[in-house]
Order: C-alpha cells, then structure tokens, then sequence
C-alpha cells in the first residue's frame, strides 16, 4: 500500500466535490432498481397529465356553465373532471408508493455498502475517528445522499414533467401571454444561485456538527463511571454544550436562509401573477379572451409554479446532500490495509507452523518503526512467549499473523505459505486471537461462544464451555446458556468473559492460537482460575502468547523478549533468568511489582523518614478552591505533610490490628520469599 497517499487520507476535513461528482459516486449502486425509477417517472408523467387536464376542464366550465349561469352545461366536463380526477389519484398513490419503495431499498443497500466497507478497515482508523462521527455518517449522511440520488431525482423528473406540461398548455391557450410571463422565469434561477453557496456551507456545518455531538454522548456514556466517581458532569455537560451550539447556530442559520430564499420566490411569484392579472384585464377589455381563459391560465401557473419551485428548491437540497457525500465519501476512499489474495493459494488444514521473516513495520501515519527485522519460528504445537516493555511491539505482532496489516518488508508465514497468499478468511479460521480486550456480542452465553464456529450444536458449544471451566457460572445465571450478554454487561466478571473467549476459541478449533495478554486485566483469583482452561485450550496448538505476566513463562518452548520493535533476547525461562539480561530483569520488576503492592499496606509512620522526602500526597486545590501556583503549593503540600503524618500517628497509634502487627519489630512481617504478608491473604489452594 502506499505509505504517503495512505497518510493522506487521514487528514480531516472533508473534500469539497460538486454535486454532479458525487452523484455519479453513488448512482451506480441503482443498479437493479432503475426500471422502478422509470415506473415512477411514467406514474408522474400521467399524474401530471390529468392534472392539466383537469384544469383545461376548469376553463370549460368556468366559461360554458358558470359565466352562462347554465347547469346542464355543467354535467358532462363535471363527469370528465371527476374521472380524470380519480385516474390522476391512483396513478399518484402507485407512483409515490413505488418511490418510497426505491428509495428505501436504495437506502439499505447504501447503508450495506457503507458498512461492509468500513468493516474491513484497519484497527487505525477506528483509533483516528470518533466513534459518534462515524454513526452519524452511517445514518444520517446516508439519507442525505438518497436525498441526492433518488428523491432528488424522481422529485426532478417529476417537477420537470409537471412544469413541461402547464408551461405547453399555458402556451396553447394564450401563447403571447404566457410567453410575457415565462420572461421573468430566471428570477427564480437567479435567487437559488444566490443562495446555494451558503446553504452548502451551513448543511456541512450542521453535519459536522451532528456527528460531534453523537460522539460527545457515545464517548460520555460509555464513561460514564468516570463521569460519576469525579463528578465531571459539569465538564461534560460543557463539551456538548460547545458542540450543541456550533450544531444549533448551523440549523437557525440553515433555517434562515431557506426562510429568506422561500420569502423571495414568494415575492418573485406575486410580481408573475400580477403581470397576468394586469394583462389579461387587458385582453379581457379588448374582447380577445374570455374569463374562463384567464382564469383557467392562472390556474396553469399557479400550477406551474410549485414544480418550478420545487427544482429550484431541490438545487438547494441537493447542494446540502453533497455535504453528506463528502463525508461519506471520505469514509470509502479509505481502503482496506489488507485484500484477497488474486491468486490464492491451495493449502488444507494447516499443522500450524509459523514462522516471521525478517518482518519490519510502521503503522500508517506514525513516524516510529513498530517492528525491525523480526524472525523467529515457532514448530507445530510450541507454546512461544513474547514478552518484552510496554510499546515494544508485542501486539503489533499479533496483529500482522492475523494479517491486520502487512509488513512493510519481510513475511509471515503459515506452514511455509505466506499469509498474503492465503485467503483472509481462511487464516482467520486457522489463526484464532484472543486479543486483550474480551470481545462480546450483543446475544445470548450460547451465540457469543458460538460465534467460534457458526452452526456447531448445542452439545459442541456445552463441551466447549465445561472445557473452558465455563459452564458452571453459565448454569447459574438467570437464563442459563439463553442469558443475554452485551460487552457492557455486569452480569459476567472479567474472568468470566474470558473463560467465554476461552470458549469460543476452543470451539473454533484451529491449529494457531494468538493470545494477546489473557491474563492481563483479572485480578490474582481470576487469573488463576483462567490458566486451566487456558492450558486445554492450549494443548496440541501452536500458541503464541504475548505477556506481561511471566508466571506461564517456565512453561514456554521458548520466551522472545521484544524491546523497541527488535528481539533482544530468546530462549527457555531458566536459560535466560541464568542470562542475567533483559528477560532477567523484567522477571525481577514483575515481582518487584508485588513488593510494591505490599508496600501500600505497609504505615506511613513505621518509616521514620523525614516528612518532605517521604511520598508526600500533592493538594493541588487549597480549602476554598482556587488553584494554587505549583511553587507555593509543593511547600505548602511539605507543611501539611508533616501535619498530616502527625495526625495518620495518631490513627493508627489507636489501630489494635496494626499495633499488634508492628508493636514488637520495626519491620513489617514477611512470607518465606521475602514478600510482606498481606493481612487479608490466604494460601492460594492451587489448580
Ligand atoms: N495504531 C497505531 N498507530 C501508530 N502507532 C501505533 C499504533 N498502534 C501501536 N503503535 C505504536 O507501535 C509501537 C508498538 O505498539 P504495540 O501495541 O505493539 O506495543 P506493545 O508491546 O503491545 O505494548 P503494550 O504492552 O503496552 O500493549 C508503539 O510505539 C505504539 O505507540
């Protein structure tokens, strides 16, 4: 893929594109439905004829029963009214009903091909775009182009149709008057003009507008716990308040302008039936037309002009949908990182040996490598561990074996096959990911392990659950394996959700398990509970397990330790803890990890440092709220800390627990290793 024009797509603000270029974008996804819209036009056309019928028969009775004062002249053209009238009004309830159906069917497929496009996005992109900007461009954009494409075009056809035929019989019953209105007919042209560039611009605004909002209430919401225990409502209540009012000056000024444009056409349309009025008066006097004649002419214009402004109007909507377009369209030029292979390569069920060939990459758009010359291989049924400090690139890894990206050079390889020749959804199928984040859908216990392996029975998915020591929770919940999850859910615990995964990856059964951190994120308890399930899952597949957490690590065929995107290090736990290298040391700070933890529990008071260079708690606000410069408030904070040690002196002087603890011996209590005891622990009874 190329780098630079890649970088370039994620540049916001969206492209400004005339509207005929952004028809020609979406016009071909009418295909199928095109002979509707030509139905639709003919219902508009007959529609549109028993209309100027209908007025060519007002004319006739305005003249021949009305002016003549005589009711049998009024039987017949009323009967020719009635009929055309009742033609006229089913073939516009069939043509309307058919271009609702076009159009919504138009709107699905658009909507389908949207979200089909952005589904196979890379991870970045999802990281670079707000979530609510991206629903907005999947709902409401996506009905500004229907508005574009279809309304825009039936609504056209049919204006056109309608103002052809008033115009023809305006023409055919006084041609010399007609044509002394139809003069002022670019007065209408001319106010859309006008008006179009600013509507364009203020309809872009209020998308943009739109979709902030949508992420502001998106991204609050699923915050919500934060927004709560740091009372920030204030400050959220602000940030969609800055959004709301950019969104609420747009609509009053998009109000505005189509107020004034609609007050202009009004005036523009008072000064044509005047100039009609007074030259029919005229024509009248001099004996060359009757009332009816007039009457039945003003009728055609005051037929005529809707339609007519009606596409002048559609001008402006049409101009508002290209806003929607742009931004729609911005969304599909991005292309997918990774496509099918044109020539795929034949492989079966492979036996699962990887290997990662002096692989480098960048991610789109950053400035720092990811990866450099990596290589290793891990044979069928290895258990690897990558370990390595955060921002190494462990997850990277995971992400170009499930072939997210391709390297920018080198290769991964599936048994011998590189990735990139393979199908994508078949290396899916073989390479299953756990990734760090447990993934759950909106669905039953039953449907989200099921999504391992789409139709696997009832007892396939059961076996999968024992397997995954999951089913017994599952029995217990309201529904049983029936129960409704959704990834917010507080029915499940983290290690819950991930014996789930464990699940679904057991059903899916394939030959390549990427694990990324599974324990990371669950408590001690929950991560032990998860490390049997974890082992069946394991057995006879290539594992690759990417972790902080070393305690597997002993198990391992081999650990890679990764540091700034290289392999710094590899070989089995013991050979490298006798190294004394990198691995070493972050064996080392993972339980140095734990003393800290212990230190926690630990009184400030048994320490008998002095105040100010003990960890001092930083008061940033004073007592009557105001922030303080950071230079008083670091000596200030050295003044209250002495305070506070006095007084925390005095609470657990008062702490039988702490008292019994720490009253005979000045250091805290230890286990054999040497970690402190920690009051509430309990000997782990094992697995
Ligand atoms: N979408 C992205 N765009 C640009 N840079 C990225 C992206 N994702 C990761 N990086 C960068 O790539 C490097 C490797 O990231 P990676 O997520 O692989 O690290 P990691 O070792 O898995 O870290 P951690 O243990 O914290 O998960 C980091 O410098 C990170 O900032």
């Amino acid at each position: 893929m190329d780098r630079e024009e890649d970088d370039e797509e994620y540049e916001y603000g969206t492209p400004t594109i005339p509207a005929r270029t952004a028809f020609r974008r979406f016009w071909p996804l009418t295909r199928g439905l095109r002979r509707w819209l030509l139905l639709v036009w003919a219902c508009t056309v007959l529609a549109a004829l028993a209309e100027t019928e209908a007025i060519l028969v007002f004319g006739d009775l305005t003249d021949n029963a009305l002016q003549k004062g005589s009711l049998a002249a009024f039987w017949g053209p009323a009967a020719k009214w009635l009929a055309v009238a009742v033609v006229g009004a089913v073939v516009a309830y069939a043509g309307n009903s058919l271009a609702a159906w076009v159009t919504e069917r138009f709107v699905m497929r658009l909507r389908e091909h949207v979200f089909d496009h952005v589904q196979q996005l890379p991870p970045h992109f999802f990281q670079r775009h707000r979530q609510g900007d991206l629903l907005s461009r999947l709902t409401s954009d996506v009905e500004a182009i229907e508005t574009m494409v279809v309304s825009g075009l039936v609504g056209a056809a049919s204006a056109v149709f309608s103002a052809l035929f008033y115009a023809a019989a305006a023409f055919w019953l006084r041609w010399d008057l007609a044509a002394a209105t139809f003069v002022l007919a670019p007065l209408f042209w001319l106010a859309a003009r006008r008006f179009s560039g600013s509507i364009k611009d203020v309809s872009r605004d209020g998308r943009v507008a739109d979709g902030a909002i949508t992420s502001v209430v998106e991204e609050s919401l699923s915050n919500i716990v934060l927004t709560q225990a740091y009372d920030r409502r204030d400050a959220e209540r602000r940030r969609l308040g800055e959004e709301a009012n950019a969104w609420f000056r747009a609509s009053v000024r998009s109000t505005r302008l189509n107020e004034a444009y609609q007050q202009l056409v009004a005036v523009i349309e008072t000064v044509c039936v005047l100039a009609v009025i007074g030259i029919g008066a005229w024509e009248i006097s001099t004996g060359r037309m009757t009332l009816g004649q007039l009457l039945a002419f003003s009728a055609f214009l005051g037929y005529l002009y809707p339609p007519v402004r009606g596409l002048a109007q559609l001008g402006l909507t049409v101009t508002a949908a290209t806003a929607g377009a742009e931004r729609l369209i911005e969304i599909l030029d991005v292309r997918p990182s990774v496509a099918d292979p044109r020539h795929a390569a034949v492989t079966g069920r492979p036996d699962g040996a990887v290997e990662v060939r002096d692989v480098s990459f960048t991610y789109p758009g950053a400035d720092t490598v990811a990866l450099r010359d990596l290589s290793f291989t891990v044979a069928p049924g290895e258990l690897v561990i990558v370990t390595g400090p955060s921002g190494a690139g462990k997850s990277t890894v995971s992400k170009l074996l499930l072939r997210f990206y391709d390297p920018d050079a080198g290769d991964v390889l599936l048994d011998g096959v590189p990735v990139r020749d393979l199908p994508l959804a078949r290396l899916r199928e073989y390479v299953t990911l756990l990734p760090q984040e447990t993934l759950v859908l909106h669905d039953t216990v039953r449907a989200n392990i099921a999504c391992g392996r789409p139709g696997a029975s009832d007892h396939a998915i059961e076996e999968a659950a024992r397997a995954a020591d999951a089913h017994d929770f599952i029995v217990r919940l309201p529904d049983g394996y029936d129960t409704r999850v959704d990834p917010n859910s507080a029915r499940l615990s983290g290690g819950q959700l991930q014996r789930l995964a464990i699940a679904r990856a057991i059903l899916r059964d394939s030959p390549v398990l990427v694990l990324d951190e599974p324990t990371t994120g669950l408590d001690a308890m929950a991560a032990r509970r998860v490390v049997k399930p974890l082992r069946r899952l394991m057995a006879g597949r290539t594992t690759i397990m990417i972790t902080h957490d070393l305690n597997l690590a002993p198990d391992a065929d081999r650990i890679l330790v990764v540091d700034r995107g290289r392999i710094v290090e590899t070989g089995r736990h013991e050979e490298l803890l006798a190294r004394g290298g990198a691995y070493a040391r972050l064996h080392r700070s993972q339980n140095n990890a734990v003393m800290d933890t212990g230190e926690l529990r630990m009184p400030l008071f048994v320490e008998q440092r002095p105040a100010a260079e003990q960890a001092q708690p930083v008061h940033l606000y004073e007592a009557h709220g105001t922030w303080q410069e950071p230079a008083y408030r670091y000596e200030q904070a050295a003044h209250e800390q002495a305070a506070h040690d006095q007084y925390a002196h005095d609470l657990y002087a008062q702490d039988q627990y702490a008292h019994d603890l720490y009253a005979h011996s000045a250091v805290p209590v230890t286990l054999d290793d040497g970690r402190p005891l920690f009051r509430d622990e309990a000997p782990w009874p094992g697995i």
